[in-house]
């Protein structure tokens, strides 16, 4: 099924550590599938052992799932643990993190952290409460994990030899990113297991979350790996410039050139979301070429360098627009890759109004103790805008003395005031999905902007589908109790549950989500959009050029077999 070349059987013949590095397409994650494969068809595991395949996202994780399926049988996928670094270090600190701290450990999940975290902008001051609430409280932040995780290896040596014996080859998919503490953890790993690498360098996108040009050097002067170079070879988009533009764009080379299967979409700037509308038809006519070819599954990604950007986008997909000479530009029903934190918060203060409601017992400064946190931990690991922490102060203000000052944040308790009673004087009917919604659209009439926004929020939640884990223990609550006491907690549950889940989520049809959230995936055409304003460019800040690059590079080179980019005629970006 696979082209094999000479250097790729060498990776499978050789033994120790590896680097293997190539640009994208070259096929590093399925060589490092084929490896596992061969370690374990050659029947070197024993009984308990497996080959470990650790990557950053569950979005990569699924996409490696999915292409371990194809290349692997079933009785050989089963001896390979695909996982996150979030999940595998989380599972070790539970049952080990007593070692390191005499508190009972409880996660700190993203959706609480960044409301507790909302009051430190410098990431020095975050630093030290994370590190305090975990010492005197017990509590984990995800950051930790992959340092705690690295003094435990260190500390005991009994766990160190447990973790090796049952993977004694662990493979590193994305090691370009890798962060100082990961760094740390995998160092351990590899005093006694075998690590296999896979890396391109300048597929690194994530500096702002530690990675270092250095980590590869690293790692090479460290565990002195055989390293494999499988350059360009590319098996992705084969047939097409894409790759090619791609490298070019890392060196300016490819200013004014023409590429195959790269296209450049200069849009005139218009009022609004009136500016989309040239992105919308691209995106139509890309669904109609793909389903004229009459597969049975493809695939569109729409990609955004914001999450602002992205959720106007999905707006406007979302809608029909109509013009005034009869043409209609139709809805096209899509996925949005969301970031977490503003739906989970905001699922969190529907479900205590749920819970509440159905014991007519909603109290108005519950509400606005929710609504706080929402303010403040919406936009996740960015801090609050100043404005927001003002007006979530003055509502602790008035949760405390009772008074506040303004007639907008007057209108903000008065809306408060009238979700209250509308939710004490509903009708529950144990029918989850419907109970959810009535609730929720009682935040629709509200004109103050961080109830609206608890709404906007809550319409991204996924979790209540029909025969989702989140759905029937709700509907069970009520079956037990005619009521849903207990379902801010399955609430919190279920997204955390959610964020450990290894999802098996698969990327068909049109797909909107940020440049970064595209990393590790593939698809077989690529629309690539930026903004007119400055936090929605390509190149949002001068000094941030080469990593634009970067993340223009990892953008285009998911495509397979189409790329379109989208930049507006005036001030186009400098990188086209
Ligand atoms: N030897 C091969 N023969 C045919 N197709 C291949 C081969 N190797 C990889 N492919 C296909 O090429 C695509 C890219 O491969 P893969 O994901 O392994 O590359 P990668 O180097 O990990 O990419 P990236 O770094 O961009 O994530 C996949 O669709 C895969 O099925």
């Amino acid at each position: 099924m696979f082209n094999i070349s000479d250097e790729k059987r060498k990776v499978l013949d050789t033994t120790g550590n590896l680097l293997v590095i190539g640009g994208p397409g070259s096929g590093k994650t399925t060589i490092a599938l084929l490896k596992a494969r061969h370690i374990i068809e050659s029947g070197v595991l024993q009984n308990e052992q497996r080959v470990l395949f650790l990557s950053f996202a569950r979005s990569t994780i699924s996409r490696v799932e999915q292409h371990a399926n194809i290349v692997l049988s079933k009785s050989i996928f089963n001896r390979l643990e695909i996982n996150t670094y979030h999940s595998f270090t989380w599972a070790i600190l539970k049952s080990h993190g007593y070692l390191l701290c005499s508190k009972q450990l409880r996660l700190l999940p993203p959706h609480e952290a960044s409301a507790r975290l909302a009051d430190y902008d410098k990431d020095v001051d975050k630093k030290l409460e994370i590190n305090r609430l975990f010492k005197e409280e017990g509590l984990v932040h995800f950051d930790l994990f992959a340092r705690m995780c690295a003094k435990l290896l260190a500390k005991s040596n009994s766990l160190s030899i447990l973790i090796s014996e049952t993977y004694p080859t662990i493979i590193l998919d994305e090691f370009q990113d890798t962060n100082a503490d990961e760094w740390a953890f995998i160092t351990q790993l590899g005093k006694k297991s075998n690590l296999i690498v896979l890396a391109d360098a300048e597929q690194r996108i994530y500096d702002f979350r530690g990675a270092d040009p250095a980590r590869i050097g690293q790692f090479i002067a460290t565990f002195h790996p055989t390293t494999f170079d499988f350059g360009n070879e590319n098996n992705r988009s084969n047939g097409t410039d894409i790759v090619q533009f791609g490298n070019d764009l890392l060196t300016g080379e490819n200013r004014h050139k023409k590429y195959k299967n790269v296209q450049f979409v200069y849009y005139p700037i218009r009022k609004g979301s009136a500016q989309l509308i040239l992105l919308k038809s691209a995106i139509i006519k890309a669904c109609e070429r793909l389903k004229c070819e009459d597969k049975q599954e493809w695939s569109i990604a729409v990609l955004l360098p914001s999450n602002s950007l992205m959720l106007a986008v999905s707006d406007f997909l979302e809608r029909t627009q109509r013009f005034t000479n009869g043409a209609i530009l139709p809805h096209i029903r899509h996925e949005v890759a969301i970031e977490t934190a503003g739906p989970s918060i905001a699922a969190v203060l529907i479900a205590r109004l749920i819970e509440h409601g159905s014991t007519k017992q909603c109290k108005l400064n519950q509400l606005l103790i929710d609504l706080c946190e929402h303010i403040r931990g919406r936009r996740g690991d960015k801090p609050p805008s100043k404005s927001d922490l003002a007006i979530s102060e003055s509502l602790v203000g008035y949760i405390k003395t009772g008074k506040i000052r303004g007639t907008k944040r007057q209108a903000i308790i008065d809306e408060c005031n009238a979700i209250i009673n509308n939710c004490n004087s509903l009708e529950y009917t144990g029918e989850v999905a419907s109970d959810w919604i009535k609730v929720r659209e009682l935040l629709l009439d509200a004109s103050s902007d961080c109830i609206k926004q608890v709404k906007l929020d809550a319409n991204y939640l996924r979790l209540l589908h029909r025969g989702s884990i989140l759905n029937s223990s709700l509907s069970e609550i009520w079956r037990r109790y005619d009521n849903y006491i207990g379902a801010a907690d399955a609430v919190k549950n279920a997204l955390t549950q959610e964020h450990f889940a290894t999802s098996t989520k698969t990327w068909t049809g049109v797909n909107v989500m940020t440049i970064h959230k595209a990393k590790g995936k593939e698809f077989d055409e690529v629309i690539i959009y930026e903004g007119s304003f400055p936090g929605q460019r390509f190149v949002y800040n001068e000094g941030k050029t080469e990593q634009a690059r970067l993340n223009l590079r990892v953008a285009v080179t998911r495509a397979k077999r189409n790329a379109i980019i989208f930049t507006p005629q005036v001030n186009s970006c400098s990188l086209l």
